[in-house]
């Protein structure tokens, strides 16, 4: 089943910015998307107008079949959990547990479905021991992880994740991974936000390119990496695998270390 549904959406902000022009996008069920760009893009004006933060101004967005323009954001968010990209414009409660079970209870489930949801989030995110702490006494990174739970808890079927690279170190880049392969598993949708080409290659297959307003591309990240224009219109850092065989002068597409020793080894036959 199709989950998100974009159809020549247009953003402009009050100020009169446009944000987004003609934009066309089609998410099924179980995909993950990772969304690339330059700073200024778009892209998280375009994750917005999936939960119904920002409305189109022009153009319709579909989740499933419901058109965003006729429902809340409160109410869009039982299908699709945002997390944003700064933890502090979303955590407002001075415990984590209460911070975490805040979505669950507005759904209206007891006190048993929220314990178990919450539990379950807090052990994915890996923060099960910081359930007491006041959010505004952990480091960014915890944070973060603190607003992924707090989405997970509710359980929606999408889940839209802006910069959750931001700030993380290893440990905590192989958490969101796990977080990753665990939605995979339960068949939810993904859309990530990032400027980690690294975390895209490793976690991702699908990628929507975007600059100024606009989609430039959407496919496999072999055909986007390889992509000289696109990489330059984006304006973004290649994998750190894709330069180094670009400067040792081996032909074809390269992301990771074992495709680079592939190629080696065929051209030193
Ligand atoms: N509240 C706002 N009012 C006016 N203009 C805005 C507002 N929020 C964003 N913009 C502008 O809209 C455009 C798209 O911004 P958006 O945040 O969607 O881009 P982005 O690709 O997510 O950028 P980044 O990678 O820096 O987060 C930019 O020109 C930005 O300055």
């Amino acid at each position: 089943m199709k989950q998100i549904r974009m159809e020549n959406v247009h953003f402009s902000y009050p100020d009169g910015t446009v944000a987004l022009r003609s934009f066309d996008l089609s998410i099924e069920e179980g995909e993950r998307v990772a969304m690339i760009g330059q700073n200024g893009a778009g892209k998280t004006t375009a994750v917005k107008l999936m939960n119904g933060l920002v409305k189109p101004t022009g153009g319709n967005v579909f989740i499933q079949d419901w058109n965003t323009k006729d429902y809340t954001t409160a109410t869009l968010s039982r299908k699709v959990g945002y997390v944003f990209q700064n933890p502090d414009d979303q955590i407002f409660h001075s415990e984590v547990q209460s911070e975490i079970a805040f979505g669950p209870r507005n759904l209206g489930w007891n006190d048993k479905e929220i314990q178990e949801h919450v539990r379950y989030a807090a052990n994915l995110t890996g923060i099960k021991e910081i359930m007491m702490e006041n959010p505004y006494d952990l480091p960014y990174s915890t944070r973060k992880f603190v607003t992924i739970a707090s989405v997970l808890a509710m359980n929606p079927d999408i889940i839209v994740m802006d910069e959750p690279t931001a700030g993380q170190d290893a440990v905590g880049l192989q958490q969101i991974g796990f977080i990753l392969d665990e939605l995979q598993n339960k068949g939810k949708t993904v859309i990530t936000i990032t400027h980690d080409m690294e975390f895209v290659v490793r976690h991702f297959n699908r990628v929507i390119a975007m600059a100024q307003g606009e989609k430039i591309a959407d496919g496999d990240i072999q055909s986007i990496f390889s992509d000289a224009i696109i990489m330059e219109r984006s304006r973004l850092k290649p994998p750190f695998y894709a330069s180094l065989a670009k400067d040792l002068g081996v032909e074809g597409s390269v992301l990771t270390k074992e495709e680079l020793w592939k190629h080696l080894r065929i051209e030193s036959r």
